[in-house]
């Protein structure tokens, strides 16, 4: 690999293996095949990590300051707080992301038993106010919860029904208009839509928007949900151990050569390699912040065009001590989804008094249109309602995923009308680049674990290209990397089985 960057002409030699291995396989072999990662999330960490121990050469490109894009796990409060992804949806061995979880010994809070993409709380664990700070009798949150199960599953006749896909929104009103025993009045009509405030946050998408064909497509691995009570960072560390990662390098231009990537920096530095895996979030690449030479075919234009980005906030705030109920969502039901709430509970889950506030869709957006001073004095008038005695944040941190221009947005999801094969054309390789991050993944979009895996997989394939290419280097496989970082005997550490 040739770099020649403006502020470190160094060259990658060396840094994936030493000593004396590294000059016999040199003296056998002649040069490395080498591979450019742009993006240093945990796709392309774990694409690094794939090829760095199969003693390619291998760097990453990272346009922050840190590792880890959408994981995030901020510190400033004295503990973690992850303002990115904080869940792990399937907590079993089958998540490929289990072992290495084991492995560090990372202890995971489950807030819910349930296989399902909507229920990654149990009902029992919500505290509902109405928007005069009355609580909503438990028993209402449990049987409007049940009414919204049968709602949605009305909703699959409809879509039988239907050769053209329609959005959720539209097939609950078909539902509702056939079934008006399912409809609900006063309180009960605020906890519905409260429980498609919550569908919402999990597409980071509002229902008129989410495809009906679709929305429950997504292969969900059993074990329920359950959140890393130390934060995602450590995981995304121990991947990251010996790679060379480059931080405050923003790639701008990807050139796509017979035999080689040319990839230039926005600093003027330009890396050349054999091929190059692509990881950076879809929003990045449907604002074209990269430019690709020569551009990319039609039909993979079209698929980054088609595939919905979702929008998602957290605002959390940091008190001296926890003053509401030991339960972990509190939410505040309204006449519509937009204007109902929920606050992440993380006393329950850490003891750390900690309340973190989400926002998710048009509604997650137009909170970013705000200061951070104005955002949490709007959800302190939230949290009011609830608790009109509510003490200030001692600290708070705010997210603001859609306008960031490293991610704009937080993860993908099915518009209305996404042909199914969406994702294989994202995936698709074009000459020697490889396509990984979340929105490419097989079966688990929008998530950390598939985002891992779309960058395994990226990074076997661009292997395979590159060696079919270069010949003899497919018999050097040092090390495999599943036996060396994931492979642990250890169980999963869960608290609240
Ligand atoms: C608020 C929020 C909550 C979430 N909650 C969960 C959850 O609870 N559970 C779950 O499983 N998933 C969750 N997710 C989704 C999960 O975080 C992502 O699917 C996953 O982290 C994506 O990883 P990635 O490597 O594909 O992308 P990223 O992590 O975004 O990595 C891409 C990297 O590319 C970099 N980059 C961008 N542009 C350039 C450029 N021009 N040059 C070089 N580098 C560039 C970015 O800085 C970034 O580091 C959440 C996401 C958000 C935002």
């Amino acid at each position: 690999m040739e770099t020649k960057d403006s502020d470190d002409d160094s060259s990658f030699s060396g840094n994936f293996l030493d000593g004396s291995l590294l000059s016999r396989i040199e003296k056998r072999q002649g040069s490395q095949p080498s591979v450019i990662v742009i993006g240093g999330g945990i796709s392309g960490i774990a694409a690094a990590r794939i090829l760095h121990n199969a003693s390619f050469k291998v760097v990453v490109l990272e346009s922050r300051d840190r590792i880890g894009g959408r994981i995030l796990t901020d510190y400033s409060f004295g503990c973690p707080i992850d303002m990115g992804a904080s869940w792990l949806h399937g907590v079993c061995n089958e998540n490929p992301l289990a072992p290495l979880i084991r492995r560090l010994g990372l202890t995971l809070y489950r807030t819910s038993g349930d296989n399902s993409v909507l229920y990654d709380h149990d009902l029992e664990s919500y505290a509902l106010f109405d928007v005069n700070g009355h609580q909503v009798p438990q028993q209402t949150v449990i049987e409007v919860g049940e009414v919204f199960k049968k709602i949605l599953k009305e909703t699959d006749k409809v879509r039988n029904e239907h050769e053209k896909d329609m959005s959720v929104l539209q097939a609950i009103s078909i539902v509702l208009d056939r079934h008006p025993e399912l409809r609900q009045e006063g309180i009960a009509y605020e906890v519905l839509q409260w429980y498609i405030c919550r569908m919402e946050a999990w597409f980071a998408a509002d229902a008129d928007m989410i495809s009906l064909r679709n929305w429950d497509e997504e292969q969900v691995l059993t074990g329920g949900h359950g959140l890393m009570v130390q934060g995602y960072l450590p995981l995304l560390e121990a991947m990251a151990k010996d790679i060379d990662i480059r931080l405050n390098h923003r790639v701008t231009k990807v050139a796509n050569g017979y035999n080689k990537v040319m990839v230039t920096l926005e600093n003027g530095g330009i890396v050349v390699a054999d091929a190059a895996i692509v990881t950076v979030p879809l929003g990045v690449l449907k604002a074209n912040l990269i430019k690709f030479e020569p551009s990319l075919p039609e039909w993979k234009l079209t698929a980054i065009s088609d595939l919905g980005v979702g929008n998602e906030n957290k605002i959390a705030l940091l008190f001296d001590e926890a003053f509401w109920p030991n339960v972990e969502l509190l939410g505040i039901a309204a006449p519509t989804s937009y204007a109902c709430g929920y606050f992440l509970n993380l006393h329950k889950a850490t003891g750390n008094p900690v309340l973190v506030y989400m926002a998710a869709g048009r509604f997650a957006y137009d909170l970013e249109k705000l200061s951070d001073e104005d955002t949490v004095d709007f959800v302190m008038t939230q949290l009011k309602k609830m608790f009109p005695h509510a003490r200030k944040p001692v600290k708070y941190i705010v997210s603001r995923w859609g306008t960031d221009q490293n991610t704009l947005g937080c993860y993908s999801y099915d518009l209305v009308g996404n042909p199914s094969d969406i994702y294989d054309k994202l995936r698709e390789p074009v000459g020697n680049l490889f396509f990984g991050g979340e929105a490419v993944s097989v079966e688990h979009q929008g998530s950390v674990h598939g985002a891992y895996s779309s960058g395994v997989m990226a990074a076997e394939n661009c292997r395979k290209h590159v060696m079919e290419r270069l010949g003899s280097w497919d018999r050097i496989q040092l090390i495999s990397c599943r036996e060396e970082i994931l492979e642990s005997t250890v169980p999963l550490q869960i608290s609240r089985m």
